[in-house]
Formats: structure tokens, C-alpha cells, sequence
């Protein structure tokens, strides 16, 4: 009989700090096409902008904390162990290898990243070494700013979740989760200038962010 092989996501990026605007999309992706584990993989240098606020070791405390009491998320630390930039087109072609040429692999982003995609480092090689999984976000466009990008998109669009599964590379799916209009950065804001996040982020990481005395 043929092995059954189960999609994998990864869901990378910076954290700083984790709020409801990460987890819960993927939380209502996980149940839309079926996941029953996203790997959240927190970067150690990103490559795009300046060096995080939270260190490393903050930004890993405060995922661990997020995600005690969420079953479907488990933590990758390979980004947080480099310190070189956290180039995502080494880390799947990496993470391919390590899995075999046949398991469905996925990348997790929100649309604000699929927008600035083809500005990524060997942004073309990731769909050989995975699928990308798009949650929506409020304020950014479904539309790529170049006609050649919108095209390069447009290729590799499938509009059948059954296609992730069972192709383990090369589609972008533009998944119908949720919106929430919270950001990193405006959370930052609103600390530094003392107002509540209480419906933002989860009560633990909040009540660590205000423990170690950060974003004031
Ligand atoms: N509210 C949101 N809805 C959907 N996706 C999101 C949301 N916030 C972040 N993401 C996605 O999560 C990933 C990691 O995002 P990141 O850690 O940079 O958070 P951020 O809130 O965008 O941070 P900052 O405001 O500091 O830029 C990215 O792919 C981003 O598109
Ligand atoms: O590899 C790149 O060139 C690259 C450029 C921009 C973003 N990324 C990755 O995309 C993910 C989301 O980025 P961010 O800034 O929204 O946290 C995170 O894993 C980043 O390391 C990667």
C-alpha cells in the first residue's frame, strides 16, 4: 500500500512580539485545509529590516508562551541557532532535504509578505522546496505591483487545498482565513506609549513583555 504523506508547514518570521494576528489566522487555516501542526519558526537576523527590539531569547520566551496552551504549534529553533540573515530560501531548501523529495512541504505567510515575495532572496527557488500558504491581512492588496510578478503569482495559483497535500512542492494558495488588523508594530506603539494590548496577545506574553520591562 503507498504511504500516506502528511503536509508540513512552516510558519517563519520575526515576532517581536507574537500576537493574535499570527495565531489565530493559522489556527483557522489549520482547520480550513487541514493541519494538524504548524511549525512556528521565530528568525534570528531577518534579513529585510532593522534587528528586532526583543532578543532572541525574548522573542523565543515569549512563542513558548503563546503556544503552551495551543496544540497545533510546535517551535523550530534552526534560524534562532544562526547568526548569519535568515535567508528563508536556504532554510526550505535545507528543511527539502532533510525531508525527502516527496512530502508536502508548505511556507506560511500573510499577504503583506507574498507582496514584497519577489524582493526575497532567491525568492523563485522556494517553490521548488515548498508550497506558499498566504492568510489574508486587512490593508494590503491581493495584487502584486508588477504585471510579471502578478503573473509569476498567477502560474502557480491553485485554488484547491487537495493540491497541497498532494504535490509536495511549487503552489501558492491564497487561503480565506480571517482578518485581524493587529501588527507587531503597532503593539510596540502602543506600549511605548502605555496603552492596553489586553485583546491583542495572549495575557502570559503580555504579562512577560511587562516582566522584563520591553517596547517601553
Ligand atoms: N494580522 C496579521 N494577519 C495575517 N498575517 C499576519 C498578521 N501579522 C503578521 N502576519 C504574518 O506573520 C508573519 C510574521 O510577521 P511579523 O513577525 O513580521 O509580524 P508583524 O506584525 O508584521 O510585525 P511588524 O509590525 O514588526 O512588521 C508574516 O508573514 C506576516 O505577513
Ligand atoms: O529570505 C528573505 O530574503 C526574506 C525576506 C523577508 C522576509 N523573510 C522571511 O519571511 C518571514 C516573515 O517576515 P517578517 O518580516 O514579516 O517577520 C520570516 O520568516 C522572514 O525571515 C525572508
Amino acid at each position: 500500500m503507498a504511504e500516506v504523506k502528511t503536509l508540513q508547514a512552516l510558519f517563519g518570521g520575526t515576532f517581536d512580539p507574537v500576537h493574535y494576528g499570527h495565531l489565530k489566522p493559522v489556527e483557522a487555516l489549520a482547520n480550513l485545509i487541514g493541519l494538524a501542526k504548524v511549525i512556528i519558526m521565530p528568525n534570528n537576523v531577518p534579513p529585510h529590516r532593522p534587528q528586532p527590539e526583543a532578543s532572541s531569547a525574548q522573542r523565543k520566551a515569549m512563542l513558548e508562551l503563546a503556544i503552551a496552551d495551543r496544540p497545533l504549534f510546535t517551535l523550530d529553533e534552526r534560524e534562532l541557532r544562526r547568526d548569519a540573515p535568515s535567508y528563508t530560501a536556504s532554510t526550505l531548501k535545507a528543511w527539502r532535504e532533510e525531508q525527502g523529495p516527496d512530502a508536502p512541504l508548505a511556507f506560511i505567510i500573510g499577504q503583506d509578505s507574498l507582496l514584497t515575495f519577489p524582493d526575497w532572496h532567491d525568492y523563485e527557488t522556494i517553490l521548488d522546496n515548498t508550497h506558499l500558504i498566504v492568510c489574508r491581512r486587512p490593508g494590503y492588496p491581493l495584487k502584486m505591483a508588477q504585471a510579471r510578478h502578478q503573473r509569476w503569482l498567477e502560474r502557480h495559483l491553485t485554488h484547491t487545498p487537495e493540491a497541497l497535500h498532494h504535490l509536495p512542492a511549487g503552489k501558492i494558495y491564497l487561503a480565506e482565513t480571517p482578518w485581524f488588523a493587529i501588527s507587531a508594530s503597532l503593539i510596540r506603539e502602543r506600549l511605548e506609549n502605555g496603552e492596553p494590548c489586553d485583546d491583542l496577545l495572549p495575557d502570559a506574553v503580555l504579562d512577560y513583555i511587562n516582566q522584563q520591562g520591553l517596547y517601553r
